[in-house]
């Protein structure tokens, strides 16, 4: 199993916003994260990630309990397992994006390389981009740009964070295309937090988040 939680309780603010939280992610099946505003999407991201530790339970990435480990030790599972697409995007404005994406895999792996950031860049339709820096990029460049970030490290759990819900119609189906076709080109695994009704015909399996008391659909 890629990605395991088990018995989640998570309280934010004395309000319990997961309890006895399942969820099973197996290689190559990917899931949409579905939930109104507030339902806790990216806050269970954050826990996937182990940027946010559960109360109770156990969240297991390929295999390693990120509840069992110090900080240090989840960094090292997230870099080494993980793909992470933020909502706010997160690229280093100073940087161009060739630069943020050598920036990227040297703090990942301390080594770069130039070959699959190419092969990325072609693939996600922004090599000629390459020299731009993020704010003289487009919406959708941008959004790319994020999603070339995040495979960078080869990760094998790719999570997103609604890539869509900024994007007008035909950024974003492109969006939703290339994540699926990277997704097969790369061997990467789809987790997408969204509220965007655009994506669900795509996406088969989805875990439906409601307010406070949570369950996999
Ligand atoms: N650091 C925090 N301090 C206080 N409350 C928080 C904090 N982080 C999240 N919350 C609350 O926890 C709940 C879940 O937030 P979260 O951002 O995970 O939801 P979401 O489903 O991702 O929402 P959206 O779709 O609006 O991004 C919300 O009620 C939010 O206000």
């Amino acid at each position: 199993m890629l990605l395991e939680v088990e018995n989640l309780h998570y309280t934010i603010n004395e309000n319990p916003l997961f309890s006895r939280f399942n969820l099973a992610i197996e290689e190559g099946n990917h899931h949409l994260l579905v939930g109104p505003s507030g339902s806790g999407k990216t806050t269970l991201i954050n826990l996937t990630c182990g940027l946010l530790s559960p109360e109770k339970g156990a969240i297991r990435v390929a295999g390693h309990d990120m509840a069992a480990v110090s900080e240090s030790g989840r960094d090292k599972i997230r870099r080494e397992h993980i793909g992470i697409v933020f909502q706010t995007l997160r690229l280093v404005s100073a940087l161009d994006l060739s630069a943020n994406l050598l920036l990227a895999q040297r703090l990942s792996r301390g080594t770069t390389d130039a070959p699959l950031i190419a092969s990325l860049l072609e693939r996600l339709g922004i090599a000629h981009r390459a020299k731009a820096k993020p704010h003289q990029m487009s919406q959708g460049e941008a959004q790319r740009a994020a999603i070339a970030r995040a495979l960078v490290t080869r990760p094998r759990l790719l999570i997103a964070d609604e890539p869509t819900s900024a994007l007008d119609e035909s950024n974003a189906q492109q969006v939703a295309d290339l994540l699926l076709e990277c997704a097969a080109d790369y061997g990467v695994t789809l987790l997408i937090a969204t509220h965007d009704d655009r994506l669900k015909p795509l996406f088969p399996n989805q875990i439906a988040l409601t307010d406070h008391m949570l369950k996999a659909a």
